[in-house]
């Protein structure tokens, strides 16, 4: 499939009347081929009123027409072949391994949505029947379900060029709830971005979907991004990226004369506590892991272990040495992107540079786009009183914070911003301690796991890849997992309406065969 570097709006792919710009190959900052130019303001205009004009038909589609859809797109997907893994491994800098392992969760999570559309709980059908003889006053009719919430734009991440970008997560679950998606590609890969939104826009027309489903807009600044989530068609926010540009979409959408909400998952360092027994048992085992973890994709992930928290003593100097070790020995990789590497850079050189840090390794060096691995270490105290060393450093870096004792752990807990997610190693003589913590974890996190490390996001229907601000703008919910598709929905009642126009999912003989609460009680269908 030939990248020719046009904008996709619905079915048509057109050049953007934009500043042109290229692709970069992240290992050597080469420019790529082709030139991609930015879509103009009428561009985007085109693309949100395909979308709103597609809505009413896509939102209404039968659940198995969607499902279908979403199959379809996994499927063209797949079409492309490796020429999408080619492609993707020049201008993320990212290894084949990884990519094709991305693709397949890509792949999965659509067909994931697919089977949440099939079972159609997401609808959530509540009945609540007539009582004409209720007294004082007679009950009315009410009855309930969710629907899409309208087009929403979504925003390619650029450490997920496939899962989190233009058919990721947000934009399968926003499909799944009935939403068309305007998607923004991320500047990092737009070739890929480009192929993946071609495959879309080729589901939508096999499988006779309006246009307006899909369209896919590129852009090397923030105009068309800020065009697009000021667009008044435009209901909700997709983003996975930066707090900066994070809290920008949150505040150019609740700028608008009609706020929509933005879905932003932006920083965390994603706290590990090794509790004393654990530590003692296995430190080094510990350390050892935790530097594999860190590294993982030159450490470009959002659930990066950042910060480290135990209690000083033999057991944790066990684990500092073996995590060092390891570290030493690993390999620079490629970062994403030539700002990527930069800002890694900086936030490196801040902590070495910090007089309350001690610098524990540092990865082998590597080229001139190669992120290397820095382990860090502070003092609690320390840390509490400088905030700057809770910040994110977005790379395979991590700080150290030796504690007294566990009060102190949990004096740096309870001081940590919001987090997608916390570690704890423990063994069973651990769980009294545990117990302690857990309380403020679930305060500050999205997911608490123990004995392992948060990298590596399952995609299932328990998942929340979410988290209070900052790691995202709206703790109540998550963008990976079944649950995402809660962002993209709103509850209707229908109150006294006759059965012939009632929705089918809440009409008396529930052709839809869900499960449906009726007066509060989960019925099943047939029942
Ligand atoms: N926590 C996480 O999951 C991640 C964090 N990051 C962090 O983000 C840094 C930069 O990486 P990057 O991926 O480029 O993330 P950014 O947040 O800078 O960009 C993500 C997307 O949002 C757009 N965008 C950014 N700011 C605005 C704005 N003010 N208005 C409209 N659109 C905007 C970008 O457009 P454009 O690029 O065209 O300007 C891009 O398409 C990294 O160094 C890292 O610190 C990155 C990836 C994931
Ligand atoms: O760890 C993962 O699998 C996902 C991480 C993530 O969401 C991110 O880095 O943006």
């Amino acid at each position: 499939m030939p990248i020719t570097g046009e904008n996709l709006i619905g079915a048509a792919a057109r050049r953007g009347g934009g500043e042109t710009f290229r692709a970069v190959e992240a290992a050597t900052g080469n420019s790529l081929e082709p030139a991609f130019a930015a879509a103009t303001p009428a561009d985007v205009d085109q693309a949100c009123a395909l979308a709103a004009e597609a809505f009413d038909t896509y939102r209404e589609t039968s659940l198995e027409d969607r499902a279908r859809f979403l199959e379809a797109v996994a499927e063209a997907i797949l079409g492309i072949g490796d020429e999408l893994i080619v492609r993707c491994m020049a201008e993320s800098g990212l290894p084949r391994a990884r990519l094709e392992g991305e693709r397949g969760r890509t792949v999965g999570q659509l067909k994931m949505f697919a089977g949440v559309v099939r079972d159609g709980g997401f609808l959530e059908a509540r009945v609540d029947p007539a009582q004409p003889e209720r007294k004082p006053l007679p009950r009315p009719d009410l009855r309930l379900r969710q629907i899409a919430v309208g087009p929403v734009a979504v925003f390619g991440a650029s450490n997920f060029p496939l899962a989190f970008s233009v058919a990721g997560g947000d934009t399968a679950s926003a499909l799944a709830a009935g939403c068309p998606v305007v998607a923004k590609a991320h500047p990092a890969h737009p070739g890929t971005s480009e192929l993946v939104g071609r495959a879309v826009q080729a589901a939508v027309k096999q499988c006779g979907l309006p246009e307006g489903v899909f369209s896919l807009l590129m852009d090397a600044g923030i105009s068309v991004g800020q065009a697009l989530v000021a667009d008044p068609r435009i209901a909700a926010v997709g983003f996975t990226g930066s707090r900066r540009g994070g809290v920008a979409l949150m505040q150019a959408a609740a700028a608008r004369p009609v706020p929509i909400p933005v879905y932003a998952e932006m920083s965390s360092i994603n706290p590990v506590v090794l509790l004393p027994a654990a530590l003692e048992a296995r430190g080094r085992d510990i350390g050892r892991a935790f530097a594999g973890s860190l590294t993982l994709g030159s450490g470009q992930f959002c659930t990066n272990p950042g910060l480290i928290l135990a209690v000083e003593g033999a057991g944790l100097d066990g684990f500092v040495e073996a995590a060092s070790a390891a570290l030493t020995e690993i390999q620079a990789a490629t970062m994403l992107t030539p700002g990527i590497h930069k800002a890694y850079c900086a936030g490196v050189a801040a902590l070495e540079t910090n007089p309350a840090v001690t610098t524990l390794a540092r990865g082998l060096a590597g080229g001139t786009h190669q992120g290397q691995a820095a382990l860090f270490s502070t003092t609690a105290d320390a840390f509490l009183a400088d905030h700057t060393l809770a910040e994110e450093v977005f790379g395979a870096a991590s700080l150290v914070v030796r504690c007294r004792d566990l009060a102190t752990i949990k004096a740096v807990l309870e001081r940590l911003e919001g987090q997608l997610t916390a570690a704890l190693h423990l063994d069973e003589a651990d769980h009294d301690a545990a117990r302690a913590l857990l309380p403020v974890l679930e305060r500050r996190v999205g997911r608490i796991l123990v004995n392992g490390f948060g990298t590596g996001v399952e995609v299932g229907h328990a998942m929340v890849h979410g988290g209070p601000y900052p790691a995202t703008s709206d703790g109540r919910t998550t963008s990976v997992g079944s649950l995402a598709i809660h962002r993209f929905l709103r509850p209707v009642s229908y109150q006294d309406l006759p059965d012939a126009l009632l929705p089918a999912a809440l009409k008396d003989a529930n052709p839809l065969k869900l499960w449906r609460r009726q007066d509060g009680k989960a019925v099943a269908p047939g029942a």
